[in-house]
């Protein structure tokens, strides 16, 4: 499981110029007018080697509980990860949550909405782990409902694990797609995605009757960009994507740039309450 830093060090990073001051201003302005969606994994939470290598930043889940209250708990994350494992790295803090790109969803109420694993799928899952005992440095990471084959230790091999993948989504039958990510391949329910999610979520209290702010930096992340796009909210893009096109709007460099802007809300809002720093 990811570590977390136990100094408390926010981010004293200064807000970066152009996207990272509209967002400071969209939400410290009008609080009552935006929805924030966030993803994870090289958004909040810089990239590590290994899925469990991450580290999560001192005071990070405390921040967005202050941002959280500033929008009246409409803050959800819109992660890659299953909702246990999202849920840990921010505990005790607990946000409305979509895991596994939208496949499950627990809303601000607390009411979980998830997908079982066909039978069909628990074999192509089978098939896979077995596969990768002869693809070195390929690290298998099972959420359930969805499945990562992870290449960063391997890049050379990213054409037979792309096989080995097309082969597994086949055994897994109807229902099922494979996503591309960040030197990662994913089987998952094909039902579900972060911008049906986010609209999921903008279908209720507290969510409802505002404008989505949607941040990621992945191409899982785009289906929530066209959501933002299309409702005239704000869709933002963590780093350049390289060769990869984006439906995002707007661009920011990285997560320091991202929390800076966290950071330094939750200290407007704690300054604002007299709450104490944590
Ligand atoms: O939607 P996200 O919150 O961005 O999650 C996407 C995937 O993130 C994780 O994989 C990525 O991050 C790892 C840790 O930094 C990195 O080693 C890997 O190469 C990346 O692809 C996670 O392991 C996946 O389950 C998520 O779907």
């Amino acid at each position: 499981m990811g570590q977390r830093e136990t100094a408390i060090s926010p981010s004293a990073a200064p807000i970066t110029p152009e996207t990272g001051l509209i967002l400071h201003q969209c939400l410290r302005e009008r609080p009552d007018r935006y929805a924030l969606f966030l993803d994870i994994d090289g958004t909040l939470i810089d990239l590590a080697a290994t899925p469990d290598g991450i580290t999560v930043p001192a005071g990070l889940g405390e921040a967005l509980g202050s941002v959280s209250a500033r929008l009246g708990g409409a803050l959800a994350l819109v992660t890659g990860r299953g909702l246990a494992y999202a849920d840990q790295l921010f505990a005790p803090q607990r946000f409305p949550l979509a895991g596994l790109h939208g496949t499950e969803r627990r809303d601000a109420e607390g009411a979980i909405f998830r997908a079982d694993p066909t039978a069909s799928f628990i074999k192509a899952k089978a098939h896979l782990r077995q596969s990768a005992e002869t693809l070195p440095g390929i690290l298998i990471e099972d959420k359930g409902a969805a499945i990562a084959a992870h290449y960063r230790q391997a890049p050379v091999l990213v054409e037979k694990l792309e096989e080995v993948m097309t082969e597994t989504l086949h055994l897994a039958g109807k229902g099922y797609e494979l996503q591309r990510g960040k030197m990662v391949f994913e089987i998952r329910p094909d039902m579900a995605d972060k911008g049906r999610a986010v609209e999921a979520f903008l279908s209720s209290p507290p969510f409802q009757g505002r404008l989505p702010i949607t941040i990621g930096d992945d191409l899982t992340d785009e289906a929530m960009f066209a959501v933002a796009n299309r409702l005239g909210g704000l869709s933002i893009k963590v780093g350049d994507g390289g060769a990869e096109k984006s439906a995002a709007t707007h661009q920011i460099p990285d997560p320091d740039a991202v929390r800076a802007v966290l950071f330094a809300l939750a200290g407007e809002v704690r300054s604002a309450t007299g709450e104490a720093r944590p």
